[in-house]
Order: C-alpha cells, then sequence, then structure tokens
C-alpha cells in the first residue's frame, strides 16, 4: 500500500492537549489592541482528542456531540482546517469528530489546541508538507495560544504569545479546578481595570518566585467562583489563574498529594465550590501530538 491510499483510508485519532500559564505578565499593548505579554505555558497530559479522516471530495464536516459550542462553521477546528485548504490549494477535504473533554473559556486553551491539533493532523493526512513553523504562522491568526500547540513544547513566550523558546519543565503532577463560569478573554483583555504595565522579568526571576497573573485581581474580583476556588486551593499549594480563567492550578509533590487534594474537595461542604470541577494532570515537556504522526 502506498503512503497516499494509506493515509486515506485510516482515520487519524490525535490528542489536543490543554496548557497552563505558570504565569501571566501584561507588558505592553500593540497598537492593533492585542496585549504584550510574557507567561510560560506548560502542556498537559489531558485534553480534546479528535479523529480526522479525508474526504476526497474536498468537503469540510464536523461532529462534536458538546451542543454548547456553537456554530460548525465558527468552531476553530473547521476554521483550521478551511484556513489550510485555502492556503495549500488541496482539493481535498476532511471529516473531522471532536471529543470535547476540556471546559470552554477556562483558560486551558483548549479552542487553540483543537484548532493545533486540525493544522497538524491535516498537514500529515493531505501531504501538505508545511513546517511546523508555516503552520505556527498559520494558526496564529486562530488565536495567540495556537502556536505553542502547534510547535509541541512547553515555552517561554512573548509577543502576544507567539515568539516561542522550547524550556524543559520539571514536569509535576498538578490539581486543577474548573470553576463552572466561563470567562471570556477579549472581555478581560479590554477591560479598563487590568493591569497592563508589568516590566519585563527574566526565568530566573520566575525561579525565584517573582511572578504572578496580572489577569488574577481583575478575574478574581468579576468572578466569586474563582475567588473561592483560588482560596480553597491555597491551602495545598501555590494556587494560581492560568490564562484569563476560569481555570485555576497548583502544583503537586506527587500524584498522590493530588489525589489526596481531589478527595477533599469531594467531601468538601462549601456552597461556594458548588459546580467547580477538579482533575488531576501532569506537565509534559513535548506535546502527545508529534509522537503520535
Ligand atoms: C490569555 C492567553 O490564553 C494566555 O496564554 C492567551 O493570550 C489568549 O489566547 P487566545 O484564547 O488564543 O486568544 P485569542 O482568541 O487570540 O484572542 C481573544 C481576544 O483576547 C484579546 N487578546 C488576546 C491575546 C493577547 N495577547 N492580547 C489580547 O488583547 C483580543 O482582544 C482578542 O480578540
Ligand atoms: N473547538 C473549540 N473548543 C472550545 N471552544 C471553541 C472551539 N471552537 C470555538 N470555540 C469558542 O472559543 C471560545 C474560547 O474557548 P477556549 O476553550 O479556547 O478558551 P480558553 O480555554 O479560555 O482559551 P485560552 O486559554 O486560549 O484563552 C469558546 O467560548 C467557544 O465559543
Amino acid at each position: 500500500m502506498t503512503a497516499m491510499s494509506e493515509n486515506s483510508t485510516r482515520p487519524l485519532r490525535l490528542p489536543a492537549p490543554a496548557k497552563l500559564n505558570l504565569f501571566l505578565h501584561i507588558t505592553g499593548r500593540r497598537p492593533d489592541g492585542y496585549h504584550e505579554l510574557q507567561t510560560l505555558f506548560q502542556l498537559l497530559d489531558h485534553g480534546d482528542e479528535l479523529e480526522i479522516s479525508i474526504q476526497p471530495d474536498g468537503q469540510i464536516t464536523f461532529e462534536c456531540q458538546d451542543q454548547t459550542l456553537g456554530a460548525p462553521d465558527n468552531n476553530l477546528v473547521v476554521r483550521a482546517a478551511r484556513q489550510l485548504q485555502q492556503h495549500t490549494r488541496t482539493g481535498l477535504g476532511a471529516h473531522i469528530t471532536l471529543y470535547k473533554h476540556l471546559p470552554a473559556g477556562a483558560g486551558l486553551g483548549g479552542g487553540s489546541s483543537d484548532a493545533a491539533t486540525t493544522l497538524i493532523g491535516l498537514n500529515h493526512l493531505w501531504q501538505t508538507n508545511l513546517t511546523l513553523e508555516a503552520l505556527a504562522e498559520l494558526g496564529v491568526s486562530l488565536g495567540a495560544d495556537v502556536p505553542v500547540f502547534v510547535m509541541g513544547h512547553s515555552a517561554w513566550a512573548e509577543g502576544i504569545g507567539e515568539k516561542l523558546t522550547p524550556v524543559t519543565l520539571p514536569e509535576p503532577y498538578f490539581v486543577v479546578l474548573s470553576p463552572a463560569c466561563h470567562v471570556n478573554t477579549g472581555e478581560i483583555f479590554s477591560h479598563q481595570q487590568l493591569t497592563r504595565d508589568s516590566s519585563p522579568i527574566k526565568i530566573a526571576a520566575f525561579l525565584a518566585g517573582q511572578s504572578r497573573n496580572d489577569c488574577e485581581p481583575l478575574v478574581r474580583r468579576l468572578y466569586p467562583e474563582v475567588d473561592s476556588a483560588i482560596q480553597w486551593l491555597s491551602k495545598f499549594g501555590p494556587a494560581r489563574l492560568t490564562g484569563t480563567g476560569s481555570s485555576v492550578f497548583a502544583p503537586m509533590a506527587s500524584e498522590q498529594a493530588a489525589r489526596n487534594v481531589l478527595q477533599a474537595l469531594n467531601t468538601a461542604e462549601d456552597p461556594a465550590l458548588s459546580g467547580t470541577k477538579g482533575w488531576i494532570a501532569k506537565g509534559v515537556n513535548r506535546s502527545p501530538v508529534l509522537k503520535c504522526l
């Protein structure tokens, strides 16, 4: 069987991992309104999954059980597929099924990761042979978080999050709490009370504990569920917001320590935590996507 016919018959099942922002400083604003930031992206071993197969007639079709995501045409998976199709002028199409496990609007980069996995998967199936750098450049217009998922490595990031330097992190276990609320990233970045004047730091300052998430004070004020989640998780470790929220996380000394925190969450009688989901994820340096191809 040739590589092409193998590609066209077998659906490709790929992971779309989540990320945490271990810190997030906003250092300025570009003329187009986008914010300049510094962040440390930690990829996780947990996320969504996609199944992709080729459609020879050029159609892009999409399936997802999660009805809360809105119209298929607006889904980042479909937008990524159309963008690659137009850019490469391939005559091929695809049928894509999204198995959504990550909450949306939760600061975990779920939509961006789905878009990145779509670009990587279709580039492979369609044999369009773009480099990862070219796919990342194409993806940044879909979301500022797409490039890190395409490059596939935990990274120090600057610019709007697209200037990436891969870093090797200790890969600890994290407890992640996802309150039931969705936070709209655009709303936080356009809020008058957002801190936008942090001085740039070097990685040594992060390692010395001199970092924060600049969105956190504002998001805690606007979303009491997030404030409660941070207060509760702080009893077990240094808890922080990821991205613009709504999820919060704390690194744990071991998987067992993480399990103990989840058990405490399940038996907590605090009404402010009702609807908040807790889960455990392991930090990974390399994205599981590239290992699948
Ligand atoms: C907060 C982070 O998750 C940190 O990793 C990202 O910066 C956000 O990335 P994202 O969800 O992929 O965001 P996008 O879909 O690109 O942008 C949503 C909206 O947030 C604002 N936005 C986003 C990123 C950024 N660096 N500056 C901004 O001002 C813009 O108004 C934009 O319209
Ligand atoms: N495949 C997708 N998965 C999740 N959301 C999607 C998807 N496609 C489009 N969206 C839209 O994008 C919005 C943001 O979703 P996403 O999960 O990427 O946010 P987020 O976790 O806050 O990301 P970030 O950390 O990058 O800000 C959702 O409210 C939803 O309407």
